[in-house]
């Protein structure tokens, strides 16, 4: 289990496959112009017809012999009677026996005929035949990535048909038998197969023709039989999951079978057990499975792959230097993908880190970029200058309302709205305490935090302590209570009841485990006796989640996490969860989008509609 063949570098990976795809040659195929954007013409291609075809006027006005006006002056006008000349329209076609065009703004119409103070001179205000494009000159070379603009110049030199290099037909082949097609409904164990889906959308953005297969299951006969269509099909070929070690894990004896495998296991995380093989000159990608490890593959081989096979270079992503905002710890085996989220707080690009974890799709939904940590490093301390990847649009980055803190619902109805408003809002879990100390650092603009005082307010003496000189905005007001499953089955009703049942807390720091010890000491427990004390979840509906799969009893938690889970609920506390910065912050255009926001109506609404708040408070400012 978890040996594969090799640990090598990304870059030994790349130079394997290079050599590997060498052989693999693209045909042409003739598609209609009108659908060829982005394609790449495979030969010359040479006018058909010339541009404009015919002699053509290039202005409104009157087609004339110039002989006949000669003698115009400003003071001696020359008269020209109908049959003298003819009226034309710009692009009308000019009749053989004229041989200028003069604007209907220098003529003077009158009885019979027009009347003409200027001279014209010969061809002048006329597009010859040939003047855009002459019959016979080329209007593309061979090679040349087909734009909008490029379409006109080929339908007005009648060219229908272009001759293209045919799209790199992909096949991507899932395999396991916990997975179900994306129409079904999974069962418990059961898995919709989403990867095949994302690996045909980024075929096709890099302008290829992906060839989906049927889901296959773990059998070695079904994805040995598969892959050989395949093979015969594709130019190249994606065998997906089953490529660690596990009992379903064919993918390497398939490849063995039936061709070369060249490599197995990348020193790259996620994405460690990447393979490649050819059969026949067919490349072959074993991609693992989890749905991050599976991008991270794609991007950096199998992309790599196909632009060689392309020819063609492609577009390298941004890079932007940032600095990390908390320590993260890496291994020194492998090149590690971390994903983070950026915001710009004073002069400063801040990288929060977020999951790591390879089953995350979120991760990089959320990303704004991506923080490659080089195998030779241990990790990055906080604070630590970094180059970030940049997935999204960078404008967006000077847009964004930086929050590290408390995670509640709202601020994911926050940042939808702020969205609609031309913002951006990251946020990052981490807790009422991390919150505070982010703020400290100077690396967020709010913080959302619930920390319950010794005198029973919330948050000012955290505020005061750590803090000084800050502004609290009024949020919200949330019930907290216990998260149990539909009807209560264990009757729990207090704290004692927790040492009998399966608990899920929440991370250290957080405001919610502070409020459990709070009430812990409070009800004489000991938390030693809670099975499930050291169990952490980072976000109320994480709690929540748990106690709906079953796989948890009872987690302290707000009210609209467990209406969202349809859990039962039994209040345990008011709350106030409030919004901490630095005063300065009054004055910044993301934080007043904030607080238009949550002093509209709309989004009032939007929080009564889930229930279990109370907004009375919403939007006072108490300096500190
Ligand atoms: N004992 C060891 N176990 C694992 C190792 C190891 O070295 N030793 N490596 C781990 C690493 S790293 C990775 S990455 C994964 C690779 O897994 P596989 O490629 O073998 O894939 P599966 O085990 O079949 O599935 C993993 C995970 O991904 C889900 N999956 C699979 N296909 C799809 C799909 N089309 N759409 C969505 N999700 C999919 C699957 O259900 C599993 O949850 O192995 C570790 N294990
Ligand atoms: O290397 Mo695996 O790809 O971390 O999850």
């Amino acid at each position: 289990m978890g040996i594969f063949l090799n640990n090598i570098s990304l870059e030994e990976a790349k130079k394997i496959i290079e050599e590997g795809c060498r052989t693999l040659e693209l045909k042409n195929e003739e598609i209609d112009t009108r659908f060829s954007l982005g394609r790449t013409t495979y030969e010359p291609h040479f006018a058909m017809i010339s541009s404009p075809h015919f002699t053509a006027s290039a202005m409104d006005g009157i087609a004339v012999n110039y002989l006949h006006t000669l003698e115009a002056d400003i003071t001696k006008p020359v008269f020209l009677e109908n049959s003298k000349y003819e009226v034309v329209d710009t692009g009308d076609l000019v009749r053989d026996d004229f041989d200028a065009v003069i604007m209907v703004e220098d003529i003077e119409e009158v009885e019979g005929g027009v009347v003409i103070r200027k001279p014209a001179v010969p061809y002048q205000n006329i597009r010859p035949i040939g003047e855009d494009i002459a019959m016979g000159t080329m209007v593309l070379p061979s090679k040349h990535k087909i734009r909008a603009i490029d379409i006109s110049s080929l339908l007005a030199a009648g060219i229908n048909k272009v001759s293209v290099y045919e799209k790199i037909r992909v096949g991507i082949i899932p395999t396991g038998d916990e997975l179900v097609n994306v129409w079904e409904s999974p069962d418990k164990g059961q898995l919709i197969d989403y990867n095949s889906w994302t690996f045909a959308a980024m075929i096709e953005e890099w302008g290829g023709n992906p060839i989906r297969y049927d889901i296959v299951g773990d059998s070695y006969e079904l994805i040995r039989d598969t892959l050989k269509r395949a093979v015969n099909e594709c130019h190249m070929v994606i065998l997906n999951a089953g490529s660690a070690k596990g009992r379903g894990d064919f993918t390497e004896e398939v490849l063995k079978s039936l061709g070369e495998v060249k490599f197995h296991g990348v020193s790259i995380k996620p994405g460690r057990p990447a393979s490649f093989a050819l059969i026949k000159d067919t490349p072959v990608f074993g991609v693992p499975g989890y749905p991050v490890s599976a991008f991270f593959v794609m991007d950096n081989i199998v992309k790599h792959a196909f632009f060689k096979v392309k020819n063609e270079s492609f577009r390298e992503r941004e890079r932007v230097e940032a600095y990390i905002s908390r320590k993260v710890v890496s291994s020194l085996k492998n090149d590690e993908f971390l994903r983070v989220k950026l915001g710009k707080v004073g002069q400063k690009l801040v990288a929060s880190p977020l999951g790591r974890g390879a089953g995350v799709t979120m991760s990089l939904t959320n990303a704004d970029g991506v923080v490659k940590i080089d195998k030779n490093h241990e990790g990055i301390e906080a604070g630590e200058k970094v180059m970030v990847e940049i997935l999204k649009n960078k404008s967006n980055i000077d847009k964004t309302l930086v929050s590290i803190g408390s995670h509640d619902i709202v601020m994911d109805i926050i940042s939808d709205m702020m969205n609609m408003e031309g913002y951006d809002l990251s946020s990052s879990h981490v807790g009422s305490m991390g919150g505070i100390m982010a703020l400290k650092r100077n690396e967020a603009h709010i913080a959302p935090i619930h920390l319950l005082g010794e005198n029973g307010i919330y948050n000012i003496d955290y505020v005061k302590r750590y803090l000084g000189d800050y502004v609290i905005l009024k949020l919200i007001k949330r019930v907290q209570g216990f998260m149990v499953q539909k009807g209560n089955p264990l009757n729990i009703n207090n704290f004692k009841d927790l040492t009998r049942i399966r608990y899920v807390n929440r991370q250290k720091g957080s405001g919610t485990r502070l409020l459990l010890d709070y009430f812990l000491e409070k009800n004489e427990v000991d938390k030693n006796e809670i099975n499930g004390y050291t169990r952490e979840e980072l976000t109320h509906l994480t709690v929540a989640a748990q106690i709906a799969g079953k796989s948890g009893d009872c987690g302290l938690g707000v009210l609209s996490a467990a209406i969202c889970m349809n859990l039962d609920f039994i209040p345990i506390a008011n709350e106030d969860y409030d919004i901490v910065f630095h005063k300065s912050m009054l004055e910044d255009e993301r934080f007043k989008c904030f607080y238009k926001i949550i002093t509209s109506k709309g989004f009032k609404d939007k929080v009564m509609s889930i229930g279990g708040y109370d907004l009375e408070d919403t939007g006072k400012i108490i300096y500190v």
